[in-house]
């Protein structure tokens, strides 16, 4: 079977800062791909490329068999996004946010979507409020929801349990692991290693735009080596593994 995500030499140049550079990488169906790496390391970058909200310099996607360059808005439809510090329109309330989002996506059953997720995330008591008065986890929580409400092949979510308590956040894992179990796929980004070494299949490690590793988790775990640990040693040497 095909990867459901490919890059080949996959680049993004601002200036003279080579914020991606030369990335190839795959991430096959059914798994919890997380991008690792330190803040400005490259890994909203690659995933603004790889949701067609921003073209790269040069090299090569495919995302679902699509090139988000040459359809950006077939990407869009296909896939489930958490932009990273993005919030919801102000002026909507949560629930019609969330009706927003299904009707864009032509989904039929918006509202049970939508009471579900009220219901998982515990903010049914906000769904009436304008976003612009939601606390930052609510609003956090609601950006979940709205990339997850077409129960999409694959999610693009950048730092998804920022701002999210402890108790969210463990719901928001086992969600995620459930996810992949069922035979969807996620590309996760994330300097929190702690949640790639709980839920995540495969990780790769980005460093100044270079891509510095990739492997499985369970590769570690069984050679019984920290995640953590195991990126500060590649990360401080700037080693170049693949
Ligand atoms: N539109 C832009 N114009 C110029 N430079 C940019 C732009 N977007 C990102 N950069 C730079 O590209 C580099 C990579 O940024 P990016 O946001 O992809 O990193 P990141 O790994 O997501 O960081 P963080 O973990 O802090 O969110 C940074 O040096 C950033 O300043």
């Amino acid at each position: 079977m095909p990867p459901v995500i490919k890059t080949e030499n996959y680049s993004k140049v601002f200036g003279d800062l080579k914020a991606v550079d030369s990335v190839s990488l795959s991430v096959e169906r059914g798994r919890l791909f997380g991008l690792l790496g330190p803040n400005g390391s490259g890994k909203t970058t690659m995933i603004k490329m790889l949701t067609g909200q921003m073209n790269p310099s040069s090299g090569t996607a495919e995302v679902l068999g699509i090139d988000p360059s040459a359809d950006p808005v077939a990407v869009r439809e296909a896939v489930g996004i958490i932009p990273e510090q993005e919030t919801p329109p102000s002026f909507l309330t949560a629930v019609e946010y969330l009706a927003f989002v299904g009707k864009i996506r032509n989904l039929e059953d918006t509202e049970e979507q939508a009471e579900w997720w009220f219901e998982f995330l515990d903010f049914r008591d906000k769904k009436d409020v304008l976003c612009k008065d939601l606390s930052r986890g609510t609003r956090q929580k609601l950006m979940f929801a709205q990339a997850f409400l077409h129960t999409p092949e694959v999610a693009l979510i950048d730092e998804p349990l920022i701002n999210l308590d402890p108790v969210m956040q463990r719901t928001v894992k086992e969600f995620l692991a459930e996810y992949v179990r069922s035979g969807k796929t996620i590309f996760l980004s994330t300097h929190i290693l702690e949640i790639a070494e709980d839920i995540c299949t495969d990780f790769a490690i980005l460093h100044k735009g270079k891509l510095l590793h990739t492997g499985r988790v369970d590769e570690l775990t069984g050679a019984d080596i920290h995640l953590d640990d195991f990126f500060m040693d590649l990360v401080k040497r700037g080693r170049t593994d693949v």
